[in-house]
């Protein structure tokens, strides 16, 4: 079970301005609920001339769900940002005569390479997952399941089911966006060294540039075009001051960006009072933040050369940072007048290609699966907690078994049979007879109770009861990877996927009670005798 974090408070979140410098946003919290599922029904043919119709009552259809898509046409969240809840799609009710109800179409919120999802609204949140190939999708909520009709009920043994399931409604769970761009190099650097000219001069990107510091206030992407490669992604990141690591400036908002990049290129103001100490400084705050910035391999430039006074002391100012960093890959380069750029790009193309694409870091890894619903936790994951203060009450949690209480409509009695032989097959009931539950003790369950009676369990074989579900999640993974497929496949030309209610394969009947005690057969069973629905 997923506790909901509070959200920050987002004032504005819902009327950003289109994607202006100032609306940069790298990270967005959302509310995601997948969709409800139908609710099956319970009813029974009656036709002309056919007196023992037996049940016909449809299952509801599947809720939406809440699926992110990587598409590589957007670049910042503000998009996600202009809409923090998504709600997905509910399937419509089972209705009589076997209509099951409409499945829902999925809800897909398109976001940019580069996209990593958490729980929670917080910044440390468990990452459940990453967007980076353009078409890659993630279900942050997976739509409910339709509750079964009681046409899906009929055995042999009862013929005439009266009970259906309601649809599971999916918790609103929520997740926060973070963006990571990911560019092979990482341009870095105090403010007015050159940056943005750099990145103007090699790449078709026009950030702003301008003679005062802070010119750059979001990371800007380019890609440099070099003859028979795959081009050369730079990312200028802005922000870098002394003591950025402790929120001085604009901070380290940037900086993990920097953390996927394959190289860092660290442009120097030439004409600065003291290049080499400049150089130190960046290095010092890449260290603060994170040692594995510091080691990530670096191409130095002393830029401005074009300045006369400049070029004189490059010789010797390139000489002093070789020593400073520890290694030759130090060049002089002019960004205004392009001098040297086209040495320094097959330099660091030379160098990215040599290094694999940086992987995940330990924390990154997914260690929560949002596409998984109550009913696919383990059936025998359960607690059972009492309290000395009420005896003989007891308390029964467990995702699973919470998921069939609730698709359980409590006012058919062979419906709370069956979810007696679910409670007794995952094994609650010796449990509680071991923990020393007397008969007719109050068990609670989510929000319901029910009394316990161990031995009143009908000797079906459960294991079967269990399989059944089984089944149906199988089949539900099925249709989902192959819906997640068309919505890759969609993705390159279509429009998003609004997710509207499902159609309804009929006007979206309740409870259909068109059911007769003389219209169906007992299956050859006497009244008082026991009789029982398998799943
Ligand atoms: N003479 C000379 N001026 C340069 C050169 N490169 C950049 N400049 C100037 O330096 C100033 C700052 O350049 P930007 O590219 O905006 O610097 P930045 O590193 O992006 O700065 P922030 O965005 O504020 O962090 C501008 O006035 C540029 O015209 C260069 O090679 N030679
Ligand atoms: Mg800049």
């Amino acid at each position: 079970f997923l506790a909901p974090p509070l959200p920050p408070a987002h004032p504005r979140s819902h009327r950003l301005p289109a994607q202006t410098e100032g609306a940069f946003f790298d990270s967005a919290p959302l509310n995601v609920a997948g969709g409800r599922g139908g609710n099956g029904c319970v009813a029974m043919r009656r036709e002309k001339g056919m007196p023992l119709g037996g049940p016909c009552g449809g299952s509801g259809g599947r809720g939406g769900d809440v699926v992110l898509l990587a598409d590589k046409t957007i670049n910042t969240l503000s998009g996600a940002r202009q809409k923090v809840h998504y709600q997905g799609a509910k399937g419509t009710n089972g209705v009589g005569k076997g209509k099951d109800g409409m499945h829902a179409r999925d809800t897909v919120v398109k976001v940019p390479l580069g996209t990593i999802v958490r729980l929670g609204a917080g910044q440390d949140g468990p990452v459940c997952g990453e967007l980076n190939v353009p078409g890659q999708t993630l279900v942050v909520s997976r739509g409910g399941r339709g509750g079964r009709g009681n046409q899906a009920f009929k055995t042999p043994q009862n013929r005439a089911p009266r009970l259906m399931e309601y649809g599971v409604e999916p918790l609103p769970t929520w997740i926060r966006l973070d963006l990571k761009l990911v560019g092979d190099v990482g341009v870095v650097g105090l403010p007015n060294a050159g940056k943005s000219t750099l990145l103007s001069r090699t790449t078709a990107a026009t950030p702003k540039i301008a003679s005062y510091p802070f010119t750059t206030i979001v990371p800007n992407l380019g890609v440099c075009d070099l003859p028979d490669s795959s081009g050369l992604v730079l990312c200028d990141i802005p922000g870098l001051i002394e003591n950025a690591a402790d929120g001085r400036g604009m901070g380290v908002r940037f900086l993990r960006h920097v953390q996927r990049n394959k190289v860092l290129l660290h442009v120097i103001d030439g004409s600065g009072k003291d290049p080499v100490s400049d150089f130190k400084i960046i290095n010092e705050e890449l260290r603060k933040f994170d040692d594995t910035l510091a080691s990530k391999p670096q191409v130095v430039v002393v830029n401005k050369i074009d300045m006369l006074e400049v070029r004189e002391r490059a010789p010797g100012l390139v000489e002093a940072l070789k020593e400073a960093a520890g290694h030759t890959r130090v060049l002089p380069i002019s960004a205004l007048n392009s001098e040297n750029l086209t040495e320094l790009m097959y330099r660091l193309k030379k160098m990215a290609d040599s290094i694999p694409a940086v992987a995940l870091s330990e924390s990154a890894h997914p260690t929560v699966d949002l596409s998984k619903s109550p009913l696919d936790a383990d059936h025998d994951d359960f607690t059972i907690e009492s309290d000395p203060a009420f005896p003989g009450q007891w308390r029964l949690r467990g995702d699973y078994i919470e998921g069939v209480s609730r698709m359980t409509h409590w006012e058919y009695p062979e419906a709370v049979d069956r979810f007696s032989r679910v409670v007794d097959a995952i094994g609650v009931n010796a449990e509680l007879t071991k923990l020393g539950a007397l008969e007719g003790d109050l068990v609670m369950i989510d929000k319901f109770d029910f009394d316990f009676y161990p031995n009143q369990g009908n000797q079906y074989i459960p294991a079967s009861l269990l399989e059944e579900d089984e089944k149906i999640l199988k089949e539900e993974e099925r249709m989902r990877s192959l819906r997640l497929g068309q919505i890759a496949e969609a993705a390159g030309e279509t429009v998003v996927v609004e997710g509207g209610e499902g159609e309804a394969g009929d006007e979206g009947g309740e409870l259909l009670e068109d059911f007769d005690e003389s219209d169906f057969d007992l299956g050859g069973l006497q009244e008082g005798e026991e009789f029982y629905t398998s799943t």
